[in-house]
Order: C-alpha cells, then sequence, then structure tokens
C-alpha cells in the first residue's frame, strides 16, 4: 500500500503543483491518476520514488516513509515506465532491460537470461534482444519499456502515459496486455493518463483530478460512472456530452442498450453478477 499524507509541492518558480493531496493506493491493484495537463499527475508518481520531493507532507510504502530510504536504491526498487518507453539508444535490447538487474548486482550471465524471460512476459520475441530501439516499432519499444519497468521485480510499478505515443490499434493492444500482466504479476500499479476511457479500462481505483491534484472523486469506475460526484466529473467523464449515457430500445427479438449517438451498443439481458 502506497499512502499520500497532506503532500504539497511547490517548484522553485513559485508554481504550487500538488495542494495538500492525500489518497491511499490499495496493495496489488491499480490506481489511475487522470486528469487534465498540468494537474500534477506525473508530479505526484515522481515523488513516490523520490524523481521529486515534497515541499511538505509524506508518503509511505507498506507504512515506510519514502523519505527516510536512499533515494537511488528506491528508484531501483521500484518500476518506472515512461511515455515513449525513455530506451536507452546505444543499448540494445537486452542491455536496456539487463541494466537494472546489472545495477542491482546480478552477474552478466543472470541479468541476461531474466531479461530474455521479461521479454517472454511482456510478449516480445527473443529475435529482438540484439536489435536497438530505433529498429523496433512504438508498440515494441513500449513493451521493452514495460519489460525494463518489470526487470526489478518491483512490488511498485509506476507508469506514466505509457502508451500516449502508440496509434490507437497499438494502444488497445498494449491496454490488454497490462490487464493480463497485471492478473499475471499481482504488483501495485499507479498509472497516470489523462484518458478517461483507459482509466476506466486499467484502474481497479481511478482518481479524477483538477488543477493542483485537487481530488474530484476517488472510486472504481462503476462507482464514479453511477454516481459522479459533481458536474466537473460528470462532465470530465463524458456524461454529458451523452457518451456514457444509454437508452434502452425495444426490438422484436428483445431490449437493445443504444448510446448517445444512436448506435446500438448490446443486448439487454436479465440479472448479470453486477
Ligand atoms: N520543474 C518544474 N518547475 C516548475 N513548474 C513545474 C515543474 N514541473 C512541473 N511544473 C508545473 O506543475 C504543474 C503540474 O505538472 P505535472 O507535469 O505534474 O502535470 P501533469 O498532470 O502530469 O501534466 P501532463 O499531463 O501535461 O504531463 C504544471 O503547472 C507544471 O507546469
Amino acid at each position: 500500500m502506497i499512502e499520500f499524507r497532506s503532500v504539497s509541492k511547490r517548484f522553485d518558480d513559485g508554481t504550487l503543483a500538488i495542494n495538500d493531496f492525500s489518497l491511499v493506493v490499495p496493495a496489488r491493484s491499480t490506481t489511475v491518476l487522470v486528469g487534465s495537463s498540468g494537474c500534477g499527475k506525473t508530479t505526484l508518481l515522481r515523488m513516490i520514488n523520490r524523481m521529486i520531493e515534497p515541499t511538505s507532507g509524506t508518503i509511505e510504502i507498506d507504512g515506510e516513509s519514502v523519505q527516510g530510504r536512499d533515494p537511488v536504491r528506491l528508484r531501483r526498487s521500484i518500476g518506472y515506465v515512461m511515455q515513449n518507453a525513455g530506451l536507452l539508444p546505444h543499448f540494445t535490447v537486452l542491455g536496456n532491460v539487463a541494466t537494472v538487474p546489472r545495477l542491482n548486482g546480478a552477474s552478466k550471465s543472470a541479468a541476461g537470461d531474466r531479461a530474455l524471460e521479461l521479454l517472454d512476459t511482456v510478449g516480445l520475441s527473443r529475435d529482438l534482444a540484439d536489435r536497438y530501439p530505433s529498429q523496433l516499432s512504438g508498440g515494441q519499444q513500449q513493451r521493452v519499456g514495460v519489460a525494463r519497468g518489470l526487470a526489478a521485480d518491483p512490488n511498485v510499478l509506476l507508469m506514466d502515459e505509457p502508451f500516449g505515443a502508440v496509434d490507437p490499434i497499438v494502444r488497445a493492444e498494449l491496454q490488454q496486455e497490462t490487464i493480463r500482466l497485471q492478473r499475471e504479476l499481482d504488483k501495485t500499479v499507479v498509472f497516470v493518463t489523462h484518458d478517461i476511457d483507459e482509466a476506466f479500462l486499467l484502474g481497479d481505483q481511478v482518481v479524477i483530478l483538477e488543477k493542483g491534484a485537487r481530488i474530484a472523486q476517488v472510486g472504481s469506475p462503476s462507482e464514479i460512472i453511477e454516481n459522479p460526484a459533481n458536474d466537473f466529473v460528470a462532465s470530465f467523464i463524458g456524461i454529458d456530452k451523452g457518451k456514457r449515457a444509454f437508452t434502452v430500445k425495444e426490438t422484436p427479438r428483445g431490449a437493445v442498450v443504444v448510446d448517445g449517438a444512436g448506435r446500438t451498443q448490446g443486448v439487454l439481458i436479465e440479472g448479470g453478477d453486477a
């Protein structure tokens, strides 16, 4: 579990990026921070692994303040996946993934073996191991980025808009892979996006943020859609534009559900376990 307690961050130029933010991130599930550009998502994420230091307040992982931990060791123990994968251009795929285990003291051959296993885990062919990042597609680069994030077998994985730069089809694939990985690996994932659909797809807990990282609402996707806390949330999740507003239409074969654009999205059945 990760806990933010009254965390604020004022940058040197006076910008108050985070204003008194408190949140519990449950272990072994995915929490998504979602909000418009500049609301403070990246700053929150980077305070977890001390790439950014809070001005006040504390952040704890499993009850221990990160401020008391050695920043370099802390960073190596937490997976971090960023937009555009953030790969080292002069290292091969294998080199990029093996770097973290090497830094953590693994021998060259053990780190290489681990890196190959991780390519399997993220669905990349081992044939790509000797390529350089520029020789990969955007989606493949992102997978390498995820493999690198998992390399230290961290309990906590931070993902900052990891699929922002790939096309919609690859993005959908990577989202499904993320869901599969989460099921298999059982990590505590904190995921940042500005895309509410991505947030609802991936998040067990979704945190909708306004400027200054003010929390507009925290809840499961169902809770938020069923009971938006205010007009800002309703608008942000698209209810007012009819995006998540469905109507029921009777047809000779039974009731169907129709979206705001008049397109039939599915059939209405009795019961279900929700
Ligand atoms: N080093 C810095 N110095 C001054 N202000 C900063 C710095 N880094 C970020 N900010 C400001 O802090 C606020 C929050 O930035 P942050 O990058 O956390 O937002 P974000 O929600 O991740 O945005 P985006 O989705 O565009 O990446 C913004 O107003 C930003 O301009």
